[in-house]
């Protein structure tokens, strides 16, 4: 279609606010960030419902015709509200995380609480861990992650975070600037971690070398 822009991403995953956050311009770069898929015909996987800024990013993916996948537990269903698009069915958190970053090329974090970190941070340790070479993306909206940002820089002064493993975290302002930087990424691991693999049943699994004990 005219005015559209190719990717090299099929499909991201999207993790945010199960609250729509007290400012405006947070709602705003969740709808923002939805247009920006639909544009570059990209479609979006995240964690189902429509409560908070899950809610907006999906329903503007899926008003601009493009595919939205939620990822729902079972015991969720009830409390996250209606869901755009298709809707998978999991058996807990641990699966859910498991099968979004499983069926997306890339994450983004808008803002967000507890769940968004957790997410955010476990995508962030399994590239860390070479599991995947996906990129790993925030929207930095109005500096909301500007502390996890310092935390982090701090965490690399103190020897914890390598420069490398920094360097996993792509952050932008805008949901165009950050994906226009996700598409231009190159990790730098450059060979998948033969002993971590998720399973299956899509849960992350431990494989032991053929001569180590355990
Ligand atoms: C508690 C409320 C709604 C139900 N909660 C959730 N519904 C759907 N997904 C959720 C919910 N809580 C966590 N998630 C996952 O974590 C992220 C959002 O968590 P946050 O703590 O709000 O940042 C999100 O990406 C989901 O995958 C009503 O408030």
């Amino acid at each position: 279609m005219e005015g559209e822009t190719k990717s090299r991403f099929k499909r991201i995953c999207v993790f945010c606010g199960s609250s729509p956050g007290k400012k405006q311009s947070y709602q705003e770069a969740a709808i923002e960030l939805g247009k920006e898929l639909v544009e570059r015909r990209i479609d979006l996987v995240y964690g189902g419902g429509s409560v908070g800024l899950m809610g907006l990013v999906s329903q503007a993916v899926h008003d601009g015709g493009r595919h939205v996948l939620g990822v729902i537990p079972r015991t969720l269903r009830e409390i996250t509200g209606e869901t755009v698009g298709e809707v998978k069915a999991v058996a807990d958190m641990h699966e859910r995380k498991a099968e979004m970053a499983r069926q997306a090329d890339a994450f983004i974090a808008l803002p967000g609480g507890y769940g968004t970190l957790e997410e955010l941070l476990e995508v962030i340790t399994w590239a860390q861990l070479k599991i995947h070479h996906k990129p790993v993306g925030l929207l930095n909206v109005e500096g909301y992650y500007n502390s996890l940002l310092s935390f982090i820089d701090k965490a690399v002064d103190e020897g914890f975070i390598s420069p490398t493993a920094r360097r996993i975290i792509v952050s932008a302002p805008t949901a165009k600037q950050l994906v226009r930087q996700l598409e231009e990424f190159v990790p730098e691991y450059d060979e998948i971690a033969a002993k971590l693999t998720w399973d299956k049943v899509d849960r992350l699994n431990y494989v032991p070398d053929a001569g180590v004990q355990t």
